[in-house]
């Protein structure tokens, strides 16, 4: 410690926090020190005091008393007190600072300032903060950003298809996989992958409002991504302020409706700006020359104005081509300008297809194939195409897959939707469980027959839809139209034949469903009364919250009811993969529908055969019906991707047989043949057509690849033991509570108050997918996961670990020399839209630098040092960091212009990085526009705006120090 003197500036090492301190008065052994900042006054001894002179040295910035700042360039000393030479910063002019003058105020938290004013950090602080910084490089650096972080099983078709769009700029897509192939969880991996590589930070999700609270947990509880729902209440409050509710949340859902129903609402939406807005049940948008819904209206207006949209309908044609046909002119009007127009071209990809089809099998290609890729490369001249086309038949099987791979990629992006429009089906994802299908013929009542009578009678020769529905659901008729004396389940035979089927299937859950709410309520009531059991009800007559209850009591496997009964609205978009018997009380005309009903069970996750029970009453509608799509399109045991195309051309025939309220095999007989023949034909003609295109588009080839790597960072120990050390280091306690889960809270020794993601309530986690996958209760902590995350930029932006002083006890050293470790970060400030980190994410950069200012970092690695390093008492190692300062500051300096040379070659490397990555993503959109008109001129421009904006950021990257540790060799 040095002579004391007045007016000298000093720090306390416990309690640094006070400030820098003042000597007032010596009295022989005994010093006072006053604190400005804190106005504290301390008495100290001499000799024992736990203080550390603050001194500068030439090169450091000091700030004044009065507010300016000098940078020193040499330091004098006057009767125990230092004088500061140099240049003020703000003027230029020539100034000297007294020690006494210095401002009290200052706070010294760089690496450095810290080391020599005795606010020393442990060595395991110091370590962890190299692990962040590695490590959140690493993780910036990796490909699969966003992709796999999520609670999810890893699904080949899902991976590619988020990886493919996710990582587009703006995507603007139409998600059609089946029911229940998981385009809700595809399109939260497009999300989470946007929101987290920072492509995307404004996200609205329109749907049905009965799913809001199903898509609120899905993006909760497998993305960790925390929606706000926005009904008309929630934006009711909002109206007196006159602030735009949808500029209040950065991720919000709605209901479509508040949208179609309120031009208010309407107009807020699209004054808001968003860079993605998904569309759940897009088939709801109804659009034909003759007439536009108002759903499709409110949805075009949102769409000329938004980013990326993605469309989401597992029947793309239900109500008809020409709708779909609308719905991909909402994502890219200019491709999709004439129907007549987008027909003609869908008949015209038939050779394309055929040669893709060739390339996609093991058959050798031909020389007459050979010639017509020649030919296809001449008209496309697609980048490397031709010496693709070279290694097709290659000796080597990888060599002539990977080239055959690479034009098939280059056929789908040329024509037809490839890029626009992905749908996966179950033939080509496979594994999914039977469906049974489980018919019985119940005798039509007379009083049923009766009132469809009745019915016919008010609405002779009239065949339409309308018309004919009702005679499906014999029980509407007799109740409304006929009597309101007996309620009509006391005379339905599918009363009892249901009891019978519950009874026989005890252990089983029942969802069964029918097409009016006001017969899902009776039919509760029956079952009721009539065998006293439960079930719930779920209808549009019911408040969301009622619906969600509804559904959450029937999910409970320990407490919930056995039946769940729903009108036709239960069967979209909602899971219950979780039961396996389905009761149709009545069939719907609609194929699409019908699929959609049962693919409520039929889901991923199913792992039972399903029970598909069908009541159907003899000799009537329902028996013609069900026989012709039962026989004619097969649309219960497989699912039927054609049938609405052959029901929209039987429709006539169909509704016809069905007018007479009976069963004539003479008359449905040619029907179901007819329709045979039609699905065999169109399911030819898809095989043959473009659909392989489009199959190959959504299958890609490189699912499997991601997931192998998702589940090869899954396996990664390092991420868990960084997080286990920095919950060590933070004070979040742990107990293991085996079967890979670990149980966190929060204690009192907490070094944050606030530790990222973990509330007072604690928490359970997993970094095993598998039990975060099987338990509902447990986090599934992940790279992406915004604990992790949150543990980076904690740790990076403090001060933490930012220096450290060890002792090396190495007999090959000469006893009191030293070396200086220094971690420098390289980073821009680039805005995040640009992703600087995919090129130049905050890089460390290591210097270990012997007295003698050589570098040793590239033969002495980080960890094989640490190994071999003490602690130090923070007493000596402020006494080493301040015998040591000048020598240290020396080197501090040689290590910043190593730093910059490092920093130089690290901003040559990414300039590169975007020239090769953009630069080729760049020339293949440009060749591709000229042959497809798919690719939409946004895509093009913003990829050559984010090249130019991102080489003048990285030009600015620049060097900071991050954190410094001094080494001094002991042999003891
Ligand atoms: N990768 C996955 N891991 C775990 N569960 C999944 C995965 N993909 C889908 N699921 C589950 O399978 C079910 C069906 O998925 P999802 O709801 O996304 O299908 P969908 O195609 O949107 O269905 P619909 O056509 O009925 O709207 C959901 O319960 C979902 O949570």
């Amino acid at each position: 410690m040095s002579d004391f003197a007045l007016g000298q500036r000093w720090i306390s090492d416990s309690e640094s926090d006070l400030g820098l301190g003042t000597i007032v008065a010596i009295n022989g052994r005994r010093i006072s020190m006053l604190f400005p900042a804190t106005g504290d006054q301390r008495e100290y001894v001499a000799g024992s005091a736990p203080l550390t002179r603050v001194s500068f040295n030439p090169g450091d910035s000091v700030e004044s008393a009065e507010g300016w700042t000098l940078n020193v360039h040499q330091v004098m000393a006057e009767d125990g007190l230092n004088i500061y030479i140099g240049e003020r910063s703000d003027n230029g002019e020539k100034a000297q600072l007294l020690e006494t003058r210095i401002n009290h105020h200052i706070k010294f938290n760089k690496p450095q300032d810290r080391l020599f004013t005795a606010q020393i950090d442990r060595n395991d602080w110091y370590t962890l903060r190299y692990d962040a910084r590695c490590m959140q490089h690493k993780y910036q650096t990796h490909p699969l950003v966003g992709l796999a972080g999520a609670r999810t099983a890893l699904i080949p078709h899902q991976l590619h298809i988020a990886k493919e769009a996710g990582s587009r700029v703006a995507p603007r897509i139409l998600l059609s996989d089946e029911v229940g192939l998981g385009k809700t969880i595809e399109a939260g991996m497009i999300i989470h992958q946007q929101l987290l590589t920072g492509r995307a930070s404004r996200v609205l999700i329109l749907l049905p409002e009965s799913l809001q609270y199903q898509w609120l947990v899905e993006m909760l509880r497998r993305f960790n991504l925390k929606f706000a729902i926005f009904d008309e209440e929630r934006c009711g409050e909002y109206d007196e302020s006159e602030e735009n509710p949808f500029e209040t949340e950065q991720l919000i859902i709605a209901p479509l409706t508040i949208l179609s129903e309120s031009d208010k609402r309407l107009e807020q939406a699209c004054q808001a700006s968003w860079d993605l807005v998904v569309v759940d049940e897009a088939h709801h948008l109804d659009w034909s020359e003759e007439a536009v819904s108002p759903q499709y209206s409110a949805v075009e207006k949102l769409a000329k104005i938004c980013a990326g949209l993605l469309l989401l309908t597992a029947t793309p044609d239900q109500l008809g081509h020409q709708s779909h046909f609308a719905r991909l002119r909402l994502l890219d009007p200019e491709r999709f300008y004439d129907y007549a127009t987008f027909v003609k071209e869908e008949a015209g990809y038939k050779a394309v297809a055929d040669l893709a089809k060739l390339l996609n099998s093991d058959e050798k290609i031909d020389a007459d194939g050979l010639e017509k890729l020649k030919s296809l490369g001449e008209q496309e001249q697609g980048e490397g195409f031709e010496a693709s086309v070279l290694s097709i038949n290659d000796a080597d099987k990888t060599v002539a897959q990977q080239a055959r791979h690479k034009i098939i990629r280059s056929l789908i992006d040329r024509h037809g939707t490839g890029r626009v429009l992905f749908r996966n089906t179950r033939a080509s994802v496979k594994g999914f469980p039977k469906r049974c299908v489980l018919p019985t013929e119940l005798e039509l009542p007379s009083e049923y027959r009766a009132a469809a009578d009745w019915w016919l009678k008010r609405h002779p020769e009239d065949y339409s839809a309308k018309a004919v529905a009702p005679l499906l659901t014999p029980e509407f008729l007799y109740q409304n139209a006929i009597s309101g004396d007996i309620e009509w389940w006391r005379i339905d035979p599918r009363i009892d034949w249901l009891a019978e089927l519950i009874k026989e299937n005890k252990q089983d859950k029942f969802l069964i469903i029918c097409a009016r709410a006001s017969t899902a309520l009776t039919l509760e009531q029956a079952v009721r009364v009539k065998f006293g059991l439960n079930a719930a009800v779920f209808h549009e007559g019911m408040t969301i919250v009622e619906r969600d209850r509804a559904a959450a009591w029937f999910a409970d496997q320990d407490e919930g009811c056995q039946l769940l009964i729903c009108s036709e609205i239960g069967s979209e978009g909602r899971n219950f993969q979780f039961a396996r018997q389905l009761v149709l009380f009545d069939i719907p005309l609609n194929p699409d529908l019908l699929e959609q009903r049962i693919g409520r069970l039929d889901r991923i996750g199913q792992r039972n055969d399903i029970q598909i029970n069908i009541p159907y009453f003899a000799d009537s509608a329902a028996e013609t019906l069900f026989n012709w799509q039962h026989k004619g399109i097969n649309a219960y045991a497989e699912t039927c991707p054609a049938g609405v195309k052959v029901f929209e051309q039987q429709n006539d025939a169909l509704l016809t047989a069905l007018a007479s309220n009976q069963f004539d095999e003479t008359q449905i007989k040619p029907l179901i043949e007819r329709a045979k023949a039609e699905i065999e034909q169109i399911n030819l003609q898809l095989e043959e057509g473009r659909d392989i295109l489009l199959e190959l588009n959504s299958k890609g080839f490189d699912g499997e690849r991601i997931a192998e790597d998702i589940e090869a960072m899954d396996d990664d120990t390092q991420l868990v033991a960084f997080m286990l050390q920095t919950f060590d280091v933070y004070g979040v306690s742990q107990d293991d509570k085996g079967e890979q889960c670990i149980a966190i809270n929060p204690t009192e020794h907490m070094l944050e108050p606030h530790f990222p993601e973990l509330g007072d309530e604690g928490m359970t986690i997993s970094f095993d997918r598998e039990t975060a996958l099987s338990r509902e209760d447990v986090r599934f902590i992940s790279w992406d996961h915004p604990m992790v995350q949150g543990c980076f930029e904690m740790i990076n932006a403090g001060e933490m670990g930012n220096n450290a002083v060890s002792i090396l006890n190495n007999k090959a050293l000469p006893e009191g020399t030293y070396l200086v470790e220094l971690i420098f970060v390289v980073e821009t400030s680039a805005p995040k839209q640009l992703q600087p980190g995919r090129f130049l994410p905050p890089t460390p950069v290591r210097i270990l630098l012997d007295k003698a200012g050589n570098d040793l970092a590239a033969k002495v690695t980080f960890d094989g040092l640490n190994k071999q390093l003490k602690p130090v008492n923070k007493q000596v190692a402020s006494q080493l960091a301040t015998a040591l300062q000048p020598q240290i500051h020396e080197l501090i300096g040689q290590a910043e212009t190593k730093a910059n040379v490092e920093r130089d070659n690290l901003i040559a490397q990414s300039i590169a990085k975007v020239d090769e990555e953009l630069g080729d993503e760049i020339e293949r959109l440009t060749a591709l526009k000229a042959v497809n008109p798919s690719i939409r001129p946004i895509e093009l421009e913003s990829l050559i705006q984010q090249k130019t904006a991102l080489h003048e950021h990285l030009k600015q990257a620049r060097v900071k120090l991050d954190a410094v540790r001094l080494i001094v060799v002991s042999h003891n």
